[in-house]
């Protein structure tokens, strides 16, 4: 393919992209794969400079273009090799006067007033940087010196004494140790929420939107005696946690749930748990850098409705925290409403529950939690709060 030619082909995909991000479909990721999955002629370098181009594009325009001609318009107003492929054979029609170019931006505006006041407008270009590639070395089975060894490029993690980090176009999934399960990819960020669970061995932890078990597994590896019971709505989701726990060798329970019922499956666990993490549903705006399209498909609807669910979601789990027992809450959100206001809310309708002490030295105060930044912290966007029921 001519450079002209790669042009028009990420206009084609950021086309699908923004139509996906419209109707909740696919992300970006799979858009770009499976329009090559039909273009076999199509090679390796061709594949690679179309997704570098149609990201590039992604992490410069923060509101959803009208369409992905906007978009690489807006990208070739700040790179002139790129205009010149205008109107070039194979390539995109010649620029029109005074075409229509997505404006440039790191925050969707409407966004802005939802971010918390810690995360200020000089740490903004950090939520859209490439992230690198953190892993989380299985404790249970190995250590973090033994894992540093093996990967070469590798770096301690600065806050979680599991973490090592890897450049971020690193590739670990043929390795040795990540085939024995003796790492998991997971953020750094995302390892201090299991962190601040501090399960211990015996206990009764319950992982409740446990997803594909990122945090179960941490959970499980930090306390092997510990029953963990990892549970999700969504069942593709948790189907994908008992091939890890496989791997990583951990005893992890699942549950499928059906809400509105969460609490009556879970009667067995009613006041029952020594901890329970929800790590809720949310935006994503602390994972803008892995994902830059989630801005495109967020909407003042949508955010509404995670908001409600991480309600419901902390007031389930408060029935099943045993007295004097703990409720993490998490979200990879760092929107004022999904964290520190979210949290209020509950306390505003639980007065007796105490607010604990969480990851010192981790990221920042906010309201009764602490939120992470990948600008102050160098990892995904996290608020973390833990919560102590009565006796
Ligand atoms: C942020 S993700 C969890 C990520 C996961 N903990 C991990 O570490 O990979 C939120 C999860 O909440 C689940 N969820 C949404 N509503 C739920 C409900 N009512 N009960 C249980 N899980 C729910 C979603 O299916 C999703 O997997």
């Amino acid at each position: 393919m001519t450079p002209a030619a790669r042009l028009q082909a990420a206009i084609e995909v950021l086309d699908q992209v923004i139509q996906s991000a419209a109707e909740d479909g696919p992300p970006a990721d799979t858009i770009v794969t499976r329009y090559f999955k039909i273009r076999r002629y199509a090679g390796s370098k061709d594949r690679r400079a179309v997704r570098e181009l149609v990201f590039r594009a992604i992490r410069r325009t923060g509101e959803r273009p009208e369409s992905g001609r906007a978009a690489i318009v807006g990208l070739a107003n700040d790179d002139p090799e790129l205009l010149e492929l205008f109107g070039e054979p194979r390539g995109p029609d010649v620029l029109r006067d005074g075409e229509a170019a997505a404006p440039r931006a790191i925050v969707p505006h409407w966004l802005e007033p939802e971010l918390s006041p810690l995360v200020s407008s000089e740490e903004w270009p950090a939520l859209i940087e490439r992230a690198p590639l953190d892993l989380r070395a299985n404790m249970a089975r190995t250590t973090r010196e033994a894992m540093l060894a093996v990967f070469p490029g590798a770096e301690p993690t600065p806050l979680s004494p599991w973490g090592i980090r890897l450049p971020s176009d690193s590739r670990i999934d043929d390795s040795q140790p990540y085939l024995e399960g003796l790492v998991e990819v997971q953020d750094e960020g995302s390892q201090l929420i299991a962190l601040a669970c501090h399960p211990q061995p015996g206990q009764r932890v319950l992982d409740l939107c446990a997803g594909a078990g990122g945090k179960s597994l941490a959970l499980a590896a930090a306390a092997p005696d510990a029953t963990i019971l990892a549970t999700d709505s969504n069942r593709a989701r948790l189907g994908k946690l008992l091939p890890r726990a496989e791997r990583a060798a951990a005893a992890i329970e699942t549950r499928l749930l059906s809400p509105p019922r969460e609490l009556e499956e879970l009667d067995d666990w009613r006041s029952g748990a020594d901890v329970v993490l929800v790590d809720a549903p949310c935006s994503g705006s602390g994972t803008w850098r892995r994902s830059p399209d989630a801005r495109w498909r967020l909407n003042a609807d949508r955010l509404d409705r995670l908001i409600a669910a991480q309600s419901r979601l902390l007031d389930i789990a408060a029935e099943l925290v045993t007295p004097g027992g703990s409720l993490v809450y998490a979200v990879c959100s760092l929107f004022s409403r999904e964290g520190a206001r979210q949290v209020g809310s509950f306390l505003g309708r639980r007065s007796d529950w105490l607010v604990q002490d969480i990851l010192p030295g981790a990221g920042r105060l906010d309201g009764s939690g602490r939120i992470l930044t990948p600008g102050h912290d160098s990892t995904d966007g996290f608020f973390i709060a833990r919560l102590g029921k009565p006796c």
